[in-house]
């Protein structure tokens, strides 16, 4: 059986579809993380094997479950009747169900299935999964568009491209955090009710481990408490991870380009130009100049110790021109400059998170994954210091 496959390969294949928090979310270039993929790691750790997790997608969800590419799915999945003709599922972990999340100023008019059920209502879905399911069948005269990507989808909602969607209470409850324009409605009463379990194919042992297995952390609370940590999980970080991380991947393009030119890593001028326009940026944004200095400073050591650690390599190697260096000040200056923006703007918009020592393992988890740490892990550590300290901001 299954149990067999698994203790034999040594690995749990766990499918997940990375575009759902707070339950499977896959940061770019990065790792999966939230609380299934916690879980997931939990419950290889309990059959004494490694976790391997699968990429997978709502639409293709059942059919990479039947052709074998993983041996469970944790990912939020909730228990349909569809599903279950085709599948296991263990017991559930989480009832939710179907609710609609707004501008809030829209709250009021979407209360009941019968205001949403309308022509002139801009409804929009993520296509494949229950979302999608519910709302053909029940507002099936509503204006739907069907959106693909399930990460900016609530940006299409803030914007007013489309009036609201539908879809788990849960998530909309954990949205309306990341987006305060946006208001969940009535999520403790939902439309319907669902169920969130594990995934699993026909495989009554695999399922009978897995149930006690889960059952178990129902009972003790672990699951409850950790829903609530991971709901309130800094998700919003995302955006200030991925400046840090590019700028820090820009570094290696900007050493080739020095290398090319046989010119100096240090740039004396170029750096309080960086500091300066950041400065200027940030005061605008309301940052204290201090904390600006202190993170824009730590990002440019930062850099100089990936483009000094790879001088040392070419050297030694004796290694030739590069055919393929972008140009420092047409391409990746300016690159460079659009980072400093992004960066400043994600310390602006999460300013009291990361101001909050109460926060500060939540912070270390949101900012940890760097796909620039493979490459350098010591100026990873460099570029994301300041923002692991407690107090950003002291000595203002
Ligand atoms: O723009 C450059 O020349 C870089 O090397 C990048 C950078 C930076 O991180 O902004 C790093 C080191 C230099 O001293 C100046 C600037």
């Amino acid at each position: 059986g299954r149990l067999d496959d698994i203790a034999a390969r040594g690995v749990l294949r766990v499918g997940s579809t990375g575009d759902y928090k707070p339950f499977s979310y896959r940061q770019t270039g990065g790792g999966f993380i939230g609380m299934d993929v916690e879980l997931a790691g939990e419950l290889a750790r309990s059959l004494g094997v490694r976790l391997e997790l699968v990429p997978t997608t709502w639409p293709t969800l059942m059919a990479d479950l039947g052709a074998d590419k993983f041996d469970l799915a944790l990912s939020g999945v909730s228990v349909t009747a569809e599903r279950r003709r085709q599948a296991l599922f263990s017991v559930p972990y989480l009832h939710d169900g179907k609710t609609p999340i707004t501008r809030c100023e829209n709250a009021a008019r979407f209360q009941t299935l019968a205001q949403i059920d309308r022509p002139e209502v801009r409804l929009i879905v993520n296509p494949g999964g229950t979302n999608e399911r519910f709302a053909r069948a029940r507002a099936p005269h509503a204006r739907l568009t069907v959106y693909p990507d399930n990460v900016t989808i609530f940006g299409q909602i803030v914007s007013g491209a489309a009036d609201l969607m539908i879809t788990d209470a849960i998530e909309t409850r954990l949205q309306q955090r990341l987006h305060p324009q946006l208001c969940a409605v009535h999520p403790e009463a939902p439309f319907d009710m669902a169920e969130k379990a594990i995934l699993l194919p026909r495989d009554a042992a695999l399922k009978t481990y897995v149930d006690r297995w889960l059952q178990q952390r129902l009972d003790n609370g672990d699951v409850p408490q950790r829903l609530d940590r991971w709901l309130a999980f800094p998700w919003g970080l995302e955006s200030l991870r991925q400046a840090i991380d590019q700028r820090l991947l820009l570094a290696q393009d900007v050493a080739r380009a020095k290398w090319n030119a046989q010119a100096a890593i240090e740039d004396l001028p170029r750096e309080e130009q960086v500091i300066a326009a950041a400065v200027r940026q940030g005061r605008v944004l309301g940052l204290p100049e201090a904390w600006i200095r202190t993170v824009f400073r730590a990002q440019i050591d930062a850099s100089k110790t990936v483009q000094r650690a790879l001088y040392e390599r070419w050297q030694a190697e004796g290694a030739g021109r590069f055919d393929d260096a972008p140009d420092l000040g047409k391409t990746i200056r300016p690159e460079l400059d659009r980072l400093t923006t992004q960066l400043l703007r994600a310390m602006a918009d999460n300013q009291t998170l990361l101001h909050d020592g109460g926060r500060q393992a939540d912070v270390v988890a949101a900012m940890h994954a760097l796909q620039a740490r493979a490459i350098n892990p010591a100026a990873a550590g460099q570029a994301l210091a300041p923002f692991l300290s407690a107090t950003p901001s002291a000595g203002e």
